[in-house]
């Protein structure tokens, strides 16, 4: 059966693009809905060496679509699963599979060399842009592939020659001003935005950032933002008292009652808008009670009642404190974190956003619809994964024909229709692909930042180093600076104190609008004789735009229309001093909006 296979490859791709498929050796990141469709395709259409990684286990909810994964596979790892029952489809290949983050350090440039190709079947733009800065640093071609519901696309990335991930800046994430979330929502959104990022991180997640609602703020919200963060110490006291017996009640009158309260006392608030109005905890028991509410068998699909929604936040404080606790008995620092296929964080957010939905009279939603609207989920279509999975293995076949200039850029656009669109070439100004990049062997746990910096970054040119003039430098580690003129606490640490490891790829800026640097940080093998803390790996390479270039770069730089390597590098700095997580949001000081809550 396999070598009837074989010979149909053979006739349909020619033996010359058969041989080359049948001896390249391919990287899979991801084995969800498209990673299932392409392991698959990879099979069945004569690759024989495939290393596929994914870090995730099994869900129920994945198995309408993630055909290589069966009910009696739910809680296993998916590559090793998608290995298992992909090989069924074709013995002659090989597959290994690795449960695992391709962001660890374990997987470095080196390790990406040798790969013919990486093909990546992702759901996130953090590991996108990691493989894509991978494999531009290990010169291996890369195809990108998404689905959307209907739409979808796949195209070819690779060095110096088509635009790479980060060519074009991707569109930023839906904010919400921290005082609509906090103070006046008018939207279900805004409430389950309230439900799921700010009272549920509250209470069983990591609340002990510093608070950034302490910064400096404009006059007229001030008196606002010592309500918020008044309220936000508050929770933490009342935290204190998780697993009591009236914990649910204590957190309900907290933020139904006395929050709401404080919040009708700032008037000048309500002048435009309807007044909240506060539950009482009380007078909903007793309704309750009366009416014998229960929260068995609510419905998904169905809105609840106020008087389900108030059963069903009880309820589910109870469930995930307990939780809570145990989790925490056997590891001091534990935090539930919120997940849409959780049901006891889901029927919490459901019933605290409509509570909060009740308060300020916004209309109610049912469990399905918040979990929507909380996993930020679109529905995932098997079919546009299967038509984008076999887009990507035309793409592969382009690649090992050497042909990626020719290569179109695939889109499944609405009404179905196929768009093909020739390959951009890259954006010179991007800071992602363009930069100049050298391998550095480190000790990490010897090396010290200034080493680098005397031995490499301030080497001249002529010896092979980046030539830079030490005020203008600044070393950043992905957004996270760690080194410039002004910020030198570091520089005396070893690399491993200063929290780089073997793979980190970071990134040498210049304030005076020269090329940035990349530089891979791989360590010395054991048996490798070194007498030095560090060794070049190459020459790097002399920067593409004259001295003309580089100056007109700093003027614009420094004038209105600071290009985005700059903004990166600015937010960087601010971020620094005043950003922190609640949940999966960021809350960054913002100088015309106040606070804005980054989703
Ligand atoms: N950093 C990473 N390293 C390895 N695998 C990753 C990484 N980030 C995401 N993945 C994997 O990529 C796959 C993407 O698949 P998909 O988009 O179908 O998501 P899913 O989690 O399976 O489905 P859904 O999000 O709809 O429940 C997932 O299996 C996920 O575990
Ligand atoms: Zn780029």
């Amino acid at each position: 059966m396999s070598s009837n296979r074989e010979s149909y490859n053979i006739r349909v791709l020619g033996k010359e693009l058969y041989n080359k498929v049948a001896s390249s050796k391919v990287l899979l990141v991801g084995a969800g809905g498209i990673g299932c469709e392409l392991l698959k395709n990879l099979v069945m259409s004569g690759f024989k060496d495939i290393v596929a990684i994914d870090l995730d286990t099994i869900d129920i909810s994945n198995l309408n679509r993630q055909f290589l994964f069966q009910r009696q596979h739910v809680k296993k790892a998916k590559a090793h699963v998608a290995k298992e029952s992909a090989h069924k489809f074709n013995p002659a290949a090989k597959i290994e599979s690795l449960q695992s983050n391709i962001k660890e350090s374990q997987f470095s440039v080196q390790w990406f060399k040798q790969f013919t190709m990486v093909l990546n079947a992702l759901d996130n733009l953090d590991a996108r842009r990691h493989v894509n800065a991978m494999c531009l640093a290990a010169d291996v071609p890369l195809v990108e592939s998404g689905t959307q519901g209907y739409l979808g696309q796949a195209y070819v990335i690779k060095k110096f020659e088509t635009e790479c991930f980060d060519c074009q800046p991707k569109p930023t994430p839906t904010t919400y001003p921290v005082c609509t979330i906090r103070s006046t929502p008018s939207a279900p959104i805004h409430c389950i935005v309230w439900a799921k990022s700010f009272l549920f991180s509250q209470l069983f997640g990591n609340s002990e950032d510093e608070d950034a609602m302490e910064e400096d703020h404009s006059e007229e919200n001030a008196q606002e933002l010592a309500a918020l963060s008044r309220e936000t110490a508050e929770l933490k006291q009342i935290k204190e008292a998780v697993g009591s017996a009236d914990y649910a009640k204590k957190v309900f009158d907290k933020v139904y009652s006395t929050d709401i309260n404080r919040l009708l006392s700032m008037e000048s608030m309500w002048a435009k808008r309807a007044k909240p109005t506060p539950l009482d905890y009380d007078n909903l028991e007793r309704e309750s009670a009366a009416a014998e509410t229960s929260v068995v068998g609510l419905p998904d699909q169905k809105v609840w009642t106020l008087k389900e929604n108030f059963e069903m936040f009880k309820n589910s404080v109870v469930r995930l404190a307990t939780r809570y606790l145990k989790e925490k008995e056997a590891q001091s620092d534990a935090i539930l974190s919120f997940d849409k296929d959780d049901d006891d964080a889901m029927d919490f957010v459901t019933a605290a956003s409509n509570l909060r939905a009740h308060v300020f009279n916004i209309p109610t939603k049912s469990l399905f619809d918040v979990k929507s609207m909380a996993g930020n989920i679109i529905p995932a279509i098997a079919t546009t994964n299967a038509v984008i999975a076999g887009f990507v293995i035309m793409k592969a076949y382009g690649i090992l024909r050497g042909d990626i200039k020719n290569n179109p850029r695939t889109y499944l656009t609405t009404g179905s229709r196929l768009v093909q669109e020739a390959n951009a070439e890259p954006n010179p100004n991007c800071g992602v692909c363009r930069s100049r990049s050298a391998t550095v062997k480190v000790d990490f746990d010897k090396t010290t930042l200034r080493d680098l910096i005397q031995k490499v970054i301030l080497l001249s040119q002529e010896e092979g180093g980046a030539g830079m003039v030490e005020d203008e430098v600044a070393i950043m580690d992905g957004s996270r600076m760690i080194y410039d003129i002004e910020f030198d606490d570091s520089v005396d640490l070893k690399l491993r104190e200063v929290g780089l490891n073997p793979g980190t790829i970071i990134r040498v800026t210049q304030d005076d609008g020269g090329e940035d640097v990349d530089l891979i940080l791989e360590a010395f093998d054991a048996s490798e004789e070194h007498d030095d803390s560090l060794k070049l790996m190459n020459t790097i390479p002399k920067p593409k735009q004259t001295k003309h270039e580089s100056e007109e770069k700093k003027r614009k730089m420094d004038g209105d229309d600071a290009d985005l390597d700059h903004l990166s590098r600015q937010t960087a700095k601010k971020a620094k001093v005043s950003h922190q997580v609640i949940g999966d949001v960021v809350v960054l000081e913002d100088d015309d909006e106040d606070l804005v809550l980054l989703d």
